[in-house]
């Protein structure tokens, strides 16, 4: 029998977590004896464990089990990479001014924050609004209240939600007539704001100490693989598909950072970039996915107004065409998988098409995997089919050829007209023009050169160049005949899918869904981390600071470590309940007790952190089992038929 835990006893407190985690260090605000920068923050021993485990899971989970070829590329980036790639143009958000304070907001944002709490306010006037549940909350609400707590006409209401459900699709000037029409002011002044303006989000810096290459700090690690495509392609033996993947750092000069971890200016980044044959982007292991139940929130429900999901089976979405192709369906289920297995609650993960102002003008499709949390559905992770885009524009202006050279299994061979030309006559005759006519021949489709030989049979012809200069040309110079081609190499630029996840924006969630109080106290926070990606697996408690419990602590950490299992040991001075408890918030999956009878019988207990549940068993037999229970191959209910429930004193009060 194992016990019940009810997770949901006390509501989500996010005051209350925040608070956990600043004690525990899992992060803090940088520079913060120096007074913080907003959007930078450090990670502690547990928040960094946590982030190293969930990096380890995505390593297992995409590079090893796709066999990806991974890349460490640089972070500074000269300022030509950005200028081809689009980034110096278009990367950039828009912001308005407050028109007194001069304060700076994001214009989506803004009328995201104001639009909400006035619906909010709409239903806290009507009396369904949920109760305000502590005192810094009730005070938010009061000041917000004030102009938001009044009963708004249906008709508005609709208008709200549908501008909401659009609200990723409008361009700066359509923010600033919304901000106009209905009327939307800075909330922390009551003042209106200025026209939108853009803003680009990325860091400038320079290269070397003339100061005369400028570069970026990179804002996402994509182009550090695009530029090395032809290295990956000859390293994978000249043959697509395959992908690319790469974790580091990017830097976003975000225009007002708030949202603690889910909005930073300096986070972690972990890219995939598939490149695939355009003519065919099945995947071959989609089979494995079909049947992956997904919620999605499609672009055409988005389109008119509603923000409606369905769930669909992957296969089925991409049959219907919802998912634009296998690929990127492949990797819409992985994600999902991925996300699942680390510990996201599946009821509240969903994935949304960009609409089609919100997708860049080169994307084919696009899917966020948005997951909810106390400030609403965040995206995590995107995944685009980016078509040839990024590598055809490199390639055009480096003249570096990124495409892939394949045999073709049966030549092509086609016949048409070929052009030879006598090139000591071509020069004599027309000196300087001579390759303007070259050019202009050469240009010409079939039709036009069939018309061309004809008029050479009948003595001579006149061509028109671009600029329109005319030549007459004589059989002396061109002859034009019919040849047959036989091609056994078929060139293309292949298109890259790319799922980009943003980890801070993970953890975060993961954090999130992950903490909740215990039924009879709700000041005993619990983090139920996953022990895949929980920090600390094995807590190691001995009852006793005494000398004679030495040599079986030893003993069992270094079990544990050669087991694989990572542990600490707890010998601080506090009763055990505390040390528990300071362990059930850093998210520690299991503990062991060695108390007296451990030392003289070699017995041990087990605790389970969410059930609080305690078995016990000789010291092997409980390292075995909890090695078990970290690497996943039983679950507690087995360990429960392996070891006995321990009827003890309670090591937890
Ligand atoms: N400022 C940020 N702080 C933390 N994570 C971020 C930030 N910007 C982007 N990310 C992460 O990187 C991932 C890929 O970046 P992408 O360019 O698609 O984001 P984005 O569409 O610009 O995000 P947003 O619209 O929220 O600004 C996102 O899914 C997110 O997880």
């Amino acid at each position: 029998m194992t016990t019940q835990v009810n997770k949901t006893a006390h509501a989500f407190d996010k005051v209350r977590l925040d608070a956990l985690l600043n004690r525990r260090f899992f992060y803090a605000p940088a520079f913060e004896i120096y007074g913080g920068v907003a959007g930078l923050y450090d990670y502690g021993p547990p928040g960094s464990s946590l982030q190293a485990n969930i990096i380890d899971q995505w390593r297992k989970h995409f590079i090893v089990e796709e066999g990806m070829l991974e890349l460490d590329t640089t972070i500074m980036t000269p300022a030509p990479v950005f200028e081809t790639s689009g980034h110096v143009a278009r990367f950039a958000d828009w912001m308005v001014k407050d028109t007194k304070t001069g304060d700076v907001l994001r214009a989506d944002h803004l009328v995201k924050n104001v639009l909400e709490a006035r619906l909010a306010g709409d239903l806290e006037a009507r009396g369904v609004a949920a109760a305000p549940q502590d005192e810094k909350d009730k005070k938010k609400k009061k000041k917000g209240a004030k102009a938001a707590a009044v009963v708004l006409e249906d008709a508005v209401v609709k208008e709200y939600e549908t501008i909401l459900a659009q609200l990723d699709n409008y361009s700066g000037p359509q923010l600033g007539e919304l901000c106009r029409t209905h009327n939307i002011r800075n909330p922390d002044t009551d003042n209106e704001v200025g026209e939108p303006q853009q803003f680009n989000l990325m860091f400038t810096s320079s290269i070397g100490p003339t100061g005369q290459h400028p570069g970026y700090l990179r804002p996402e690690t994509a182009q550090g693989h695009f530029l090395n495509f032809s290295r990956l392609l000859e390293y994978n033996n000249g043959r697509v598909p395959f992908a690319s993947a790469q974790i580091g750092r990017s830097f976003r000069n975000e225009i007002s950072p708030r949202a603690g971890l889910l909005r930073v200016r300096e986070f972690t980044m972990a890219e995939i970039e598939h490149y695939v044959d355009p003519e065919d982007k099945n995947h071959e292991k989609f089979k494995e996915v079909r049947d992956v139940e997904i919620v999605l929130l499609d672009r055409h429900v988005q389109e008119a107004g509603s923000s409606a999901t369905k769930k669909m089976k992957i296969g089925d979405a991409v049959d219907q065409g919802v998912i634009a192709n296998q690929t990127l369906g492949y990797f819409v289920a992985r994600i999902y998988q991925f996300l699942i297995k680390i510990g996201i609650n599946p009821e509240r993960l969903r994935f949304r098409q960009h609409m089609g102002n919100e997708m860049a003008h080169y994307a084919t499709d696009c899917w966020d995997a948005e997951i909810h949390n106390s400030t609403g559905w965040t995206e995590c992770v995107g995944c685009a089919d980016r078509a040839a885009y990024d590598l055809s524009v490199h390639s055009a202006k480096t003249g570096h050829p990124l495409i892939v050279r394949q045999a073709l299994k049966e030549p092509i061979v086609t016949e048409k007209e070929a052009v030879e030309w006598n090139k000591k006559v071509l020069g004599k005759t027309f000196k300087q023009d001579a390759g303007t006519i070259q050019k202009t021949v050469e240009s010409m489709d079939e039709a036009a050169l069939v018309k061309l030989k004809g008029q050479l049979a009948q003595g001579s012809a006149v061509i028109t160049s671009v600029d329109g200069k005319e030549f007459q040309l004589t059989p002396d110079i061109l002859t034009i005949e019919r040849k047959v081609f036989k091609q056994s190499i078929r060139e293309f630029t292949p298109n890259v899918i790319e799922p980009s996840f943003g980890l801070g924006r993970i953890l975060y969630t993961l954090l999130e869904h992950s903490f909740w109080s215990r039924e009879q106290d709700v000041e005993r926070g619990v983090l139920s981390l996953p022990p895949l990606v929980a920090p600390t697996k094995v807590l190691i408690v001995p009852l006793s600071a005494r000398a004679e419990f030495d040599p079986l602590v030893l003993e069992v950490s270094t079990k544990l470590r050669r087991a694989g299992v990572f542990s600490r040991v707890d010998d601080s001075n506090t009763s055990i309940g505390k040390r528990y408890a300071r362990n059930d918030e850093l998210g520690t999956p299991y503990g062991v007790t060695i108390d007296f009878a451990s030392v003289q019988n070699r017995t041990m207990t087990l605790r389970e952190r969410d059930t609080m549940d305690q078995r016990i068993g000789s010291v092997d037999d409980v390292i075995a089992a909890v090695t078990e229970l970290v690497n996943g191959t039983i679950d507690w209910g087995e360990a429960c038929q392996r070891l006995p429930a321990y009827d003890g004193v309670q090591a937890v009060d």
